[in-house]
């Protein structure tokens, strides 16, 4: 999310579900912006199956960015309405553990870098932050038991929190109206799919939709009541999304 005034409505959005009583926690992307910075230094920006491939350089890059300026910037437009929001990365307390994984690529893993995939998820801090009456902001970076500093995609180590955290729902947002059926040939929104028919599909789903739609599979089934991908482009979407019987977009429950 890079428009600016799309972070104000969100991290307003945020406010407001913290008012209504529920404990919201952040996971924050920035995938533009990585981007933006690494053309800035002359460094590649490549992709494979939705993931980044990272090299050492391309690590320090999005730590920098990550856990930087995107960060500061939303915690910043949170904390215009109190003191709510406090910024920390997977890395602090042991938040998040990665080990290295590959990309899936027509059927071969490809070597991708410095991508790390979520194998312990320690939920500590971020609850003390909820229990003081903080809303955690978390950037997608982990460790490695092996000390290694790991780019984890922001959709996934949301997913991971989540269940770690027993949430009731998970919200990714996007920059399209939810999950459409048959991409590119439509922009039918798929409004509701079980589980086990999103597994289904995600063999068949383009790079970019990958990650979420993994991450609301490994949602729900993890104990996540609803995970939704909703258009971050309309403004308050979280909101509605959150606090609406029916959500817009895509919802994902365990079973019909
Ligand atoms: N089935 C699908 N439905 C909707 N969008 C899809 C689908 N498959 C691939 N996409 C692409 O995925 C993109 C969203 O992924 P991405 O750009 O990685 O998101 P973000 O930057 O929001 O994390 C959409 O803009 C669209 O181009
Ligand atoms: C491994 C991997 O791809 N990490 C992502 C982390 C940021 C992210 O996920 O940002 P968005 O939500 O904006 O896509 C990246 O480097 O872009």
């Amino acid at each position: 999310m890079v428009d600016e005034s799309l972070q104000r409505t969100f991290a307003q959005d945020v406010v407001e579900l913290w008012r209504a009583g529920l404990r919201p926690v952040v996971v924050h992307g920035g995938g533009p912006q990585i981007s933006a910075m690494l053309d800035r230094l002359g460094l590649e920006t490549r992709f494979e199956a939705g993931l980044r491939v990272t090299t050492a350089e391309t690590m320090d890059v999005v730590r920098m960015v990550l856990s930087g300026r995107v960060q500061r910037e939303l915690v910043g437009h949170i904390n215009a309405h109190g003191p709510f929001a406090v910024g920390m990365t997977g890395e602090d307390a042991h938040t998040l553990t990665a080990v290295r994984r590959s990309a899936w690529v027509a059927g071969r893993a490809v070597d991708i870098g410095l991508v790390g995939d979520i194998v312990e998820v320690n939920p500590g801090m971020v609850r003390t932050l909820l229990e003081r009456g903080h809303i955690p902001v978390v950037s997608p970076v982990a460790r490695g038991a092996d000390g290694q500093v790991y780019n984890v995609n922001a959709d996934l180590a949301a997913s991971a929190l989540a269940v770690a955290l027993d949430a009731a729902r998970l919200v990714i947002l996007t920059d399209v109206a939810g999950l459409y059926a048959n991409w590119p040939h439509s922009t039918e929104v798929i409004e509701h799919l079980t589980a086990d028919a999103l597994d289904g599909l995600l063999p068949g789903l383009a790079s970019g939709m990958l990650p979420k739609m993994e991450g609301c599979l490994s949602a729900v089934r993890g104990g996540v009541r609803r995970a939704h991908v909703l258009d971050g482009r309309v403004p308050h979407a979280v909101l509605r999304g959150v606090l609406d019987e029916v959500s817009p977009g895509t919802t994902v429950t365990a079973s019909a």
